[in-house]
């Protein structure tokens, strides 16, 4: 019988480094035969990356923001993490609920208990295996992302929303640490690999 496959998310405030290490994450895996699949959040699926477009980019009430996140995620679920997991494939995503509680709950201060309510209700059994939070203090994310591109609505948040995101982000991990790993992104990104290395290192071999 196919064993499930392992389910792990990438978090962190913006600019943080995640899509930088996913893709080495991903090279790793996929380089040891495992069958991986690489997705993201909000998007994912052809109806998420077209709510993908209007949360980035439509001014919302904060609710209807919340229930867009897991109406995208409801999808990317249905169509592309189970089936994957099912068939034995691992599913590496950039981002998942963490960042509902991290933006929508610390960033935008919904209560938590709605964000709850909503992840019981459309993920009630999936959780991931495995969470890499990246975690950099503001102004270094802030450097990154003003050297790199044209801001999105988050993007463009003031220092507080991040702040609030990033405590949220920590107060997660440290309510769960079996499956939190934190990183200090501030450090280069060689030194971040070497840490990266160990992590997918002991996932593999737990999955031997
Ligand atoms: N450890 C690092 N040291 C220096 N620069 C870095 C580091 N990690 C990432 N960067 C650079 O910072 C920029 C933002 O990185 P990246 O796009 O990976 O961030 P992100 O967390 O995925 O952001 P977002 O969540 O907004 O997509 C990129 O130009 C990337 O090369
Ligand atoms: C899943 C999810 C995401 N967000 C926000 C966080 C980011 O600012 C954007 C996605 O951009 P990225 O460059 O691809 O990381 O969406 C959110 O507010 N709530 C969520 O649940």
């Amino acid at each position: 019988m196919t064993s499930r496959g392992k389910f792990i998310t990438f978090e962190g405030i913006d600019g943080a480094g995640k899509s930088t290490h996913i893709r080495y994450c991903a090279d790793l895996i996929a380089a040891s035969g495992v069958e991986l699949v690489s997705t993201r959040e909000p998007g994912g699926t052809p109806l998420g990356e077209k709510l993908r477009e209007l949360i980035l980019h439509e001014a919302m009430h904060l609710e209807t923001e919340a229930l867009l996140v897991f109406a995208s995620r409801r999808e990317h679920i249905a169509q592309l993490i189970e089936p994957a997991l099912a068939r034995g494939a691992w599913v590496i995503s950039d981002r998942f609920t963490d960042a509902s509680f991290a933006y929508q709950g610390g960033g935008r201060g919904l209560e938590l208990v709605k964000i709850d309510t909503l992840a019981n209700w459309v993920h009630p059994e999936l959780s991931p295996d495995l969470t890499i939070l990246f975690d950099v203090p503001l102004d270094v994310a802030r450097a990154r992302l003003d050297a790199t591109r044209e801001l999105d609505r988050f993007e463009q948040e003031k220092a507080d929303f991040f702040l609030a995101a990033r405590n949220e982000y920590l107060r997660r991990a440290a309510a769960e640490p079996a499956r939190f790993r934190v990183i200090d992104s501030s450090q280069s990104i060689d030194a971040i690999r070497v840490e990266l290395d160990a992590i997918v290192a002991a996932l593999l071999a737990g999955a031997a």
